[in-house]
């Protein structure tokens, strides 16, 4: 392999780590936490996995083959990350009076369209936890003897029989603790729950058999036992948000370390992206008032915006989410679709890739996915006038590569996302402005402003002298 050596944070040491694949002969394997499938995913749940996108993408663009698996949470994950509330899923099921399996395959459905709309890559697989619970229940059994015992409510896990309980947590320290919710007769607060038994007289909506009775598996077994099977323990990088540092991660780790009766963690690297804020702290599903990817659309927002305003950031600082960043993030967006119009209609011919810009690309994101170092190299190329039109698009297709913003096919056509609520269509607003430019021509300006008025009623803001040529928009 040519090129930078790839630098990575890995939460574990708390430092930069050069990046070299465990087993070079089966690539590079990858697992990152997915989705909890009772809502809809918001654009904080979504940062996490533009975050994993890149890294795939990063990846494959150094020339690794990888394997990626994301999973689909659709049992286990209690309204606490830690052992109390209850089943998400359950909850959200009694509220909305349907199955669970629909309430999952519902919000499955729409997670995957928030993943195509913003142009992230498929996983390698999919997978689900409900698939999966022979396996889990075999898992269990192998590591109960030495490292759990069974109370009324489930089958719980000592943490104190493994090594170093909480090393990537940074030690638990008293916030953590408090978070973690006590449960009659746990040997110690962060033990946690791997299997947890139907009530006495109660009937989940899932539940399945066990050697401990009926019941669900813990959503910290989940991941420990379907990122084993399908990548072998160790593999090379686990991804999640950075709240799953604190409780998910180090319970998955010290269930490795069960597994495989020997101290190590399962991946070699543990990645782990910032949250995406608003005015209210940490968006969160929980805490209600959160904005979903298809608001955006419907409010005439293309989602590769959103793509973009992450990108903007690394993945490891926070991000602000506010109306301002959003809208720098699509004029950025419009910029780039002109400028690539424009290079589009002087290219002849096959294009060169320009080597230099190609280093620029690799130095920012082999610096563990420095993608804000890469945009602004990216504008630098498009307008570096050295170089032929279709030179720079062919520099074009390199860098998008590993953006994933499709600039080479995306129009100003398709920027142009209608609102929902539109009560005229983009083709009428252009007749619109034709007839308007018409009168202005013979001096009508009476009839050109009632032509502006007619739009902004409609809720279309009329740009004239847009330096980008963008000539309107809705009115936000
Ligand atoms: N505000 C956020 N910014 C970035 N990543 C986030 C944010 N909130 C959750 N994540 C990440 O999104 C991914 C999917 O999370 P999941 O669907 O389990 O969310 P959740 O815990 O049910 O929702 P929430 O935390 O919003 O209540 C996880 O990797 C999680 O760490
Ligand atoms: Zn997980």
């Amino acid at each position: 392999m040519t090129g930078a050596q790839l630098t990575l944070y890995n939460s574990l040491t708390r430092s930069l780590e050069s990046f070299q694949p465990l087993d070079p002969e089966q690539g590079v394997r990858v697992y990152s936490c997915g989705p909890t499938v009772y809502n809809y995913a918001h654009l904080g749940n979504l940062r996490a996995y533009v975050f994993t996108d890149t890294l795939s993408r990063v990846l494959t663009w150094k020339g690794y083959p990888l394997t990626h698996v994301i999973n689909i949470t659709d049992v286990g994950h209690l309204t606490s990350d830690a052992d109390a509330g209850d089943d998400k899923m359950e909850a959200a099921a009694k509220a909305q009076a349907k199955s669970i399996w629909d309430i999952a395959a519902h919000y499955t459905a729409a997670f995957k369209q928030n993943i195509a709309d913003l142009n992230i890559r498929q996983p390698t697989r999919w997978s689900v936890a409900t698939d999966h619970i022979a396996e889990m229940i075999d898992f269990a059994e192998k590591i109960a003897p030495e490292h759990c015992y069974e109370l009324e409510s489930g089958l719980y896990f000592d943490t104190t029989s493994v090594p170093d309980y909480g090393r990537l947590a940074g030690n638990q320290d008293d916030a953590a603790e408090g978070r973690i919710d006590p449960v009659a007769g746990k040997r110690h607060p962060q033990d946690f729950a791997i299997w947890r038994k139907s009530p006495e007289g109660e009937q989940r909506q899932m539940e399945w058999d066990s050697p401990w009775g009926k019941g669900a598996p813990g959503w910290h077994l989940e991941c420990s036992v379907m990122s084993i099977k399908y990548l072998g323990a160790p593999f090379d990088i686990h991804t999640g948000g950075i709240d799953h540092r604190e409780i998910h991660h180090p319970n998955e780790i010290a269930q490795n370390q069960a597994f495989c009766g020997c101290s190590d963690t399962g991946s070699h690297f543990w990645m782990h992206n910032n949250f995406l804020v608003d005015r209210q702290g940490k968006m969160s599903k929980s805490k209600g008032g959160f904005t979903t990817l298809q608001s955006l659309i419907d409010a005439g927002v293309h989602p590769l915006a959103y793509r973009l305003m992450c990108l903007s950031a690394q993945y490891r600082s926070e991000l602000e989410f506010s109306a301002e960043n959003l809208a720098a993030a699509l004029t950025r967006l419009k910029r780039l679709v002109m400028t690539v119009s424009a290079l589009k209609a002087r290219a002849e011919g096959d294009g060169t890739v320009p080597v230099n810009w190609l280093e620029r690309l690799d130095e920012a994101v082999s610096d563990d996915l420095n993608t804000p170092k890469a945009l602004p190299a990216l504008d630098e190329m498009l307008a570096e006038k050295k170089l032929s039109p279709v030179d720079r698009l062919a520099g074009l297709a390199a860098f998008d590569a590993v953006l994933g913003l499709r600039l080479l096919e995306l129009t100003r056509e398709e920027l142009r996302v209608r609102p929902a609520n539109a009560t005229i269509s983009a083709e009428e607003i252009e007749d619109r402005l034709v007839e308007r430019k018409e009168a202005r021509l013979v001096k009508d300006f009476q009839r050109s402003d009632m032509i502006r008025d007619e739009l902004t009623a409609a809720g279309v803001e009329v740009m004239d002298g847009d330096p980008l040529g963008w000539d309107w928009k809705p009115a936000i």
